[in-house]
């Protein structure tokens, strides 16, 4: 049971291996790529509290030491304070430039640990170790690393692609719930922008994946880093088709900063709103028929996933403040918002420019 799919960006390519046991096996897929036997790990403390011990001794099999940092859990992690502090350990720990460093936990760790190496001594090579739904279906493979800043999120980092990705499928299984969840927001998000069969597939085993059936895992986890390995082959930094990949990010992101980072909405859950928002935006513009937003928030219920900003704990700002918050996003061009929107369930396209008064009416009625 276990798959591999490759990344083939040239001179830089990598295996994204999938399945359970991986960790155990950690040494003998690391070892090829070592030059001395010791890697630097850095993870959360959760994370660290469940696996660290089983990814130490995958290591020992095969003789290579591990020195570990642990961070606190959560999305506040990825900020500059925390950067710093791995950059000081990882120099403090005299890591070469031939060393790996591991990143294993979630996104958030993902994220961050990937940006320390791009920038410690101007780029070394690392391993993502995903221990998340999220991080394997998604935030491990493409390079995309990075931290949040006080005018949003994402908006300090670069493209630094890891050198191996090992989703050990078996340590899904301690996820709480509510974080496997929100990581399945980002599954159905790859059926939502190019794979309708995808699509109708999660309608189908999306409970049973979520009740822990380790095949559905696998597979969601495989069609989902096939999907994004062959988008990021196609355009590694955005310049076009990748832009896809950010379905649901535009209204997402603005409220994962309206909400302050906090648990009141996890990324995952601020893409799951955001891609019905997407789908109900495209409906009104006439791009795709009521019946997909409708589909969508029907498979999101199926899920007990959150589907609306009425879902949200707390207050939110008004629509004005929130088209405000979108304003950060990335694709922006000449100050001008850029969406992903879609002509049917696994048709999205990207570059729509919308009118703010049509993003604001959806807004006003979304917020009630
Ligand atoms: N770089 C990319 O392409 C990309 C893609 C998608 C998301 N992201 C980023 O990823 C982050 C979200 O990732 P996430 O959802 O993994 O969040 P996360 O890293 O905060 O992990 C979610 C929670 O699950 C816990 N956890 C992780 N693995 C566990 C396990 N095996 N058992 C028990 N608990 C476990 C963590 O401690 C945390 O509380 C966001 O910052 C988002 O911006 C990046
Ligand atoms: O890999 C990509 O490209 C993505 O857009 C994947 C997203 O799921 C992810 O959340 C990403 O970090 C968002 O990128 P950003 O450029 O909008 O910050
Ligand atoms: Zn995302």
């Amino acid at each position: 049971m276990r798959e591999t799919v490759s990344v083939a960006l040239p001179g830089r390519e990598y295996d994204v291996v999938i399945g359970p046991g991986l960790l155990g096996d950690a040494g003998a897929l690391i070892a090829p790529l070592l030059r001395r036997k010791r890697v630097a790990v850095i993870t959360e403390s959760r994370v660290a509290a469940l696996h660290l011990e089983a990814l130490r001794e995958g290591l020992a099999a095969k003789g290579i030491a591990m020195s570990a940092l642990k961070l606190a859990p959560g999305e506040g992690t990825k900020d500059w304070a925390n950067l710093q502090r791995c950059v000081d350990w990882l120099l403090d720990e005299q890591v070469e430039r031939g060393d790996i460093v591991v990143a294993f936990g979630g996104g958030v760790i993902g994220d961050l640990v990937g940006f320390a190496a791009a920038v410690l001594r101007r780029g070394v090579r690392f391993v993502q170790i995903p221990t998340s739904l999220l991080a394997q279906v998604d935030s491990s493979v493409g390079g995309k690393t990075g931290i949040n800043a006080r005018q949003g999120k994402n908006l300090i980092g670069a493209f630094h692609q890891p050198s191996l990705v090992l989703a050990d499928t078996e340590v899904l299984g301690t996820m709480p719930k509510r974080d496997f969840l929100a990581g399945y927001g980002e599954v159905v998000k790859y059926g939502l922008l190019g794979d309708a069969a995808f699509f109708d597939w999660l309608e189908a085993q999306g409970p049973a994946l979520a009740a822990g059936d380790m095949a559905a895992r696998i597979e969601a986890v495989r069609r989902s880093v096939q999907m994004k390995a062959d988008i990021v082959e196609r355009d590694e930094t955005e310049q076009g088709d990748r832009a896809l990949l950010n379905l649901g990010h535009t209204f997402g992101h603005a409220l994962e900063a309206a909400t302050g980072y906090s648990d009141r909405l996890l990324h995952g859950e601020g893409v799951a709103i955001g891609c019905a928002l997407a789908f109900e935006l495209s409906a009104r513009l006439g791009l795709c028929p009521q019946e997909d937003p409708s589909r969508l928030r029907a498979h999101l219920v199926q899920m007990g996933m959150k589907t609306d900003l009425r879902d949200i704990p707390g207050d939110l700002p008004e629509a004005e403040e929130l088209l405000r918050l979108m304003g950060q996003d990335k694709k922006v061009v000449d100050g001008r918002l850029r969406f992903v929107l879609a002509r049917g369930i696994g048709q999205a396209f990207a570059g729509a420019e919308v009118e703010n008064e049509q993003v604001l009416a959806l807004l006003r009625d979304a917020l009630g």
